[in-house]
């Protein structure tokens, strides 16, 4: 596996993310994290990501499956002249839920899941937007501030507000909102739409992969009940305390990581969103890896929610 390292600047070496820095890049941005959720597919038992088993996007004569089907759906959008990152089209009657399906036109049966509740959070920001006059005046508003940010996501859109209550407190982990200022922050390379006094208030982005990876790392571990849960894939619906327990033991464990390197190295910049972005990427080499060999055991078990 090649040697993986991460900073700011890795953002954009990815072949789908923007390359430049401009307005129409932290549009771009805000569209990809607003349906920044949920890509995996029941049919793919073994968590394969190939493009046999799950929603799949063909894009620069590539099949792009999991996260990387949203990217190649919105260039691909862009690309035949649908403005898919303009909150004034999202708010238009033009945008209509027959739209968005040809946005998310599969080549193969499997459908992008949650296409429905993909289209409500595109009208919602449309609205808010539209009220707003952009997502530049969001992002300026927030005064260089990520937790400010985050906080007025989830202030005006509902399809921001991850939170939960977890044995009588409210647990806020945030996941698209946190993920929106990251991405930004690293797109823009800490300058710009991406300049944050604050950054490193953030937390990892508490999704089904980051948590895999960690407990495939040995980093994190489930009590026999959970694991036999996974086990059978059986579905732990959102908001249930055994999700939210591995959502929050996940951003602990990044903490624990953070403090670890932090205190061994002399990391001056690194921070909860470049380990969970290193995490990230790794977890998909290693998805890459085991599809391609026979000889590495499957550890990697099913992602868990
Ligand atoms: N914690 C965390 N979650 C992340 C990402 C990303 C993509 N970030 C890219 C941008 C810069 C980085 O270098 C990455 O290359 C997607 N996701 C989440 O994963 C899930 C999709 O998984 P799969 O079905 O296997 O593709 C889905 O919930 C999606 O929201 C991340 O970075 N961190």
């Amino acid at each position: 596996m090649q040697e993986l390292e991460y900073s700011t600047a890795t953002w954009n070496t990815h072949e789908l993310h923007p390359k430049t820095c401009t307005l129409e890049t932290a549009e771009w941005v805000f569209t990809v994290d607003l349906l920044n959720f949920s890509f995996w597919s029941d049919d793919d038992t073994t968590d394969s990501g190939n493009p046999d088993s799950a929603f799949c996007v063909e894009y620069n004569g590539k099949q792009w499956t999991g996260y990387w089907s949203l990217p190649a759906a919105i260039n691909r959008a862009l690309d035949s002249g649908v403005p898919i990152t303009s909150y004034m089209y999202w708010a238009s009657d033009a945008f209509d839920f027959d739209a968005l399906k040809r946005l998310f036109a599969s080549s193969n049966k499997h459908e992008v899941p949650l296409l429905r509740e993909r289209f409500n959070c595109l009208k919602e920001a449309g609205q808010v937007l539209t009220q707003l006059g952009g997502v530049d005046k969001l992002i300026l508003a927030a005064d260089q501030s990520a937790c400010s940010l985050v906080d007025s996501l989830s202030t005006y859109m509902q399809s921001f507000r991850d939170y939960f209550t977890y044995k009588g407190r409210t647990v806020y982990i945030y996941k698209r909102a946190q993920i929106f200022v990251a991405d930004l922050w690293a797109c823009f390379d800490g300058k710009s739409y991406g300049t944050f006094k604050d950054i490193d208030q953030l937390t990892m982005f508490a999704d089904y992969r980051v948590p895999q990876i960690l407990r495939d790392l040995g980093c994190i571990e489930y009590s026999p009940e959970l694991n036999e849960i996974i086990a059978k894939r059986k579905i732990i619906k959102s908001g249930d305390p055994k999700e939210i327990e591995i959502r929050c033991v996940s951003i602990w464990a990044v903490e624990l990581i953070l403090r670890s390197i932090k205190k061994s190295h002399n990391h001056t910049h690194l921070n909860a969103v470049l380990i969970d972005f290193y995490l990230w990427d790794y977890a998909k080499e290693v998805q890459k890896l085991k599809n391609m060999s026979t000889s590495i055991p499957h550890r990697t078990r099913s992602c868990f929610y």
